[in-house]
């Protein structure tokens, strides 16, 4: 196929406004699916996110398509569109030189769409402004096509109607994509270059790796090497997805395919990497990606300790086809043997453990989430920590730094106030107000990660009553006044209870953490003291009154099985609990602070 009739395009927008719906209705314009496979999209392949409805890996299909008696081949590159993604919509887009700007009728513009308008505009990426769902009774057009004027600055004439459920206006975006986005520049007689733009593991064949050809050519059979790590292949298959994998002989300068070289670990390649000819290389590099760092991290255990390997057996599948997906082991007095897993954030958190639920069928105790900090040590030596078992000595401690988000939110007018009160409430810095229109607002604040991802997401639903939506972008690690708050039962230290918290908030939460914990520990024959300290200074306390507790006491009158019943009941209750010198804490205490909201 000639550059000049190639076009590598994707679809960027907010979650839910019909990314999937529209890739699968040009793909039946152009007879690449039937209309019964356009019924079960395509695109989506995974069952779990086709009942979230959110694309979590980039794919790519090649379209053949006919006009004017050329053929040409569109590239549709699909791309996630959710806050935790943004570098897997950035390093797609890197493979692409053109984007549907994709906005819901009814929606009108939200946080993704600006965050990945953004990206494409930093792309250089040619953009065609669609307004999809007209199709529907509650669809304002025009209100819309009045937003991405005053957002991004395109005239409601080149906003282009749609709907990707009835077909409505979908030709005229196809019309759209051969004449506004340019073709791929490359030359097919250069040295190869080729992107790495994605990647996957298939249990059958291994490692597949997705590539957009720059120059030069691709062969069946060709030795290749990755220029970042010198590691050679021999490509022993190449083809394209039509949408259903196809093999063919060879690729050229500004085609998008896959590859198949008996690459047997996805961690030997590297997302952003340029592929070459082994034998004749080049010595260009292409301009890759950073691999984005896991920022939230929480503890994952089984909940019965026998499933341990199970669960490890799970994660390692899980991080071969995720690699921005990590854990390492972790045990904790309470909750057993477990791991320690980092994610990119709570979306992502969430779904990796939907997934080992569902999937593996593992049941799991999930501690809260908490974030990377960064400490600065006397001896001039910076280490990172993600769990507060980790903390050295405080004598030790220079600096704490945290990560810092940069969060917009699009909200309507009248939910300013509440949203303002919150980010106050969490620490936030206010940066600027921007009117969308006259009803809708982008308020852009700084917020600590760690603040972020408490409870700010839901907290703005409610507030919004649905309609605000919120993006962020970690921009950096910022000093902060951190402490490590520990946990004292009856005078003994229980780290698996130690929390990391601002020295602002230290009080009020020490307080509810040892007053949950006297609700959750039983009394005793003698009485027990729980405290909360921060370097050996006690910021709370609460004593748990001695009593003798006698379970059958209830239970006068003859019934023997219904105390049995009881006794028995206990005794398993007991197999739960740990011993802490003289008392016994049930794991149901170390969750309830494990999980405990900050507040
Ligand atoms: N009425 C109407 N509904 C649509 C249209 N396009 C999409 N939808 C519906 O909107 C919902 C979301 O569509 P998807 O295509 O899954 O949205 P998406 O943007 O791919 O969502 P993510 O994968 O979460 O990013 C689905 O229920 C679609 O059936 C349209 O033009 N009209």
């Amino acid at each position: 196929m000639r550059p000049e009739n190639i076009r590598n395009f994707s679809i960027v927008a907010h979650i839910d406004h019909g990314k999937s719906t529209l890739a699968d209705r040009i793909l039946l314009q152009t007879g690449a699916i039937s209309e019964r496979e356009f019924r079960d999209q395509v695109l989506d392949d995974m069952d779990l996110e086709r009942e979230r409805g959110i694309t979590i890996k980039a794919r790519a299909v090649a379209i053949r398509y006919q006009r004017d008696n050329e053929e040409y081949e569109l590239n549709l590159i699909d791309t996630p569109g959710h806050v935790d993604f943004h570098y897997e919509v950035s390093r797609s887009l890197a493979a692409c030189e053109g984007a549907l700007l994709l906005v819901d009728a009814t929606q009108g513009v939200q946080a993704q769409t600006v965050a990945n308008a953004y990206l494409a505009l930093d792309g250089d990426l040619a953009i065609i402004p669609v307004v999809n769902k007209i199709d529907m009774a509650a669809a304002r057009p025009e209100e819309v096509a009045e937003e991405m004027d005053s957002t991004f600055g395109f005239t409601p004439e080149e906003c282009l109607p749609c709907s990707a459920k009835t077909g409505m206006g979908v030709d005229r975006i196809i019309d759209a994509i051969i004449e506004q986005v340019p073709p791929p520049p490359g030359n097919p007689d250069d040295k190869l270059r080729a992107l790495i733009f994605d990647s996957h593991f298939d249990e059958f064949r291994g490692v597949i790796i997705y590539v957009r050809l720059i120059d030069g050519e691709l062969r069946k059979g060709q030795r290749v090497k990755m220029l970042s790590t010198n590691a050679t292949y021999d490509v022993t298959e190449l083809g394209q997805f039509r949408p259903q994998r196809r093999a063919v002989d060879s690729l050229s300068a500004g085609q998008v395919g896959y590859v198949i070289a008996s690459i047997k670990d996805l961690r030997d390649i590297h997302i952003g990497d340029t592929v070459t000819d082994a034998a004749n290389p080049s010595a260009d590099r292409l301009p890759g990606y950073e691999e984005p760092k896991p920022m939230v991290y929480c503890g994952i255990f089984p909940t019965d300790n026998d499933d341990y390997d199970d669960l490890r057996q799970a994660l390692l599948k899980l991080s071969l086809n995720d690699s921005s997906f990590s854990f390492e082991p972790e045990s904790n007095e309470g909750l057993g043997f477990g791991f320690r897993c980092g994610f990119l954030g709570m979306l992502h958190m969430e779904i990796i453990a939907q997934r080992l639920e569902r999937e593996e069928d593992i049941d799991l105790v999930q501690t809260a989430p908490s974030v990377t900090y960064e400490l600065g040590l006397r001896d001039e030596t910076t280490i990172s920590i993600n769990s507060p078992d980790k903390v050295p000595d405080p004598s030790t401690i220079e600096s704490w730094s945290e990560p810092i988000a940069k969060v917009s939110f699009i909200t309507p007018s009248d939910s300013i106030g509440p949203i303002m009160q919150l980010c106050q409430d969490r620490r936030g810095k206010y940066l600027r107000t921007e009117y969308l229109s006259q009803s809708r607002t982008i308020l852009v604040y700084e917020l600590p990660l760690a603040e972020l991802i408490v409870d700010v997401y839901d907290r703005l639903k409610s507030i919004t009553r649905g309609y605000g939506t919120l993006d962020y972008e970690i921009i950096g690690f910022q000093k902060a006044d951190l402490v490590k708050m520990d946990v004292m039962v009856a005078s003994e230290k229980v780290d698996a209870l130690s929390t990391i918290v601002h020295r602002e908030f230290a009080m009020k939460r020490g307080r509810r953490l040892v007053q949950k914990l006297k609700q959750e520990i039983e009394r005793h024959m003698f009485p027990i003291a729980v405290q909360a300290a921060i370097g050996g200074k006690i910021i709370a306390r609460e004593t748990i009154s001695a009593l003798r507790k006698n379970v059958t006491a209830k239970c006068y009158g003859g019934d023997i099985s219904r105390k049995r019943k009881l006794l028995e009941k206990q005794k398993e209750g007991k197999k739960r609990m740990k011993q802490f010198g003289r008392v016994e804490i049930p794991q149901k205490a170390f969750l309830a602070v494990l999980q405990m909201e900050s507040e």
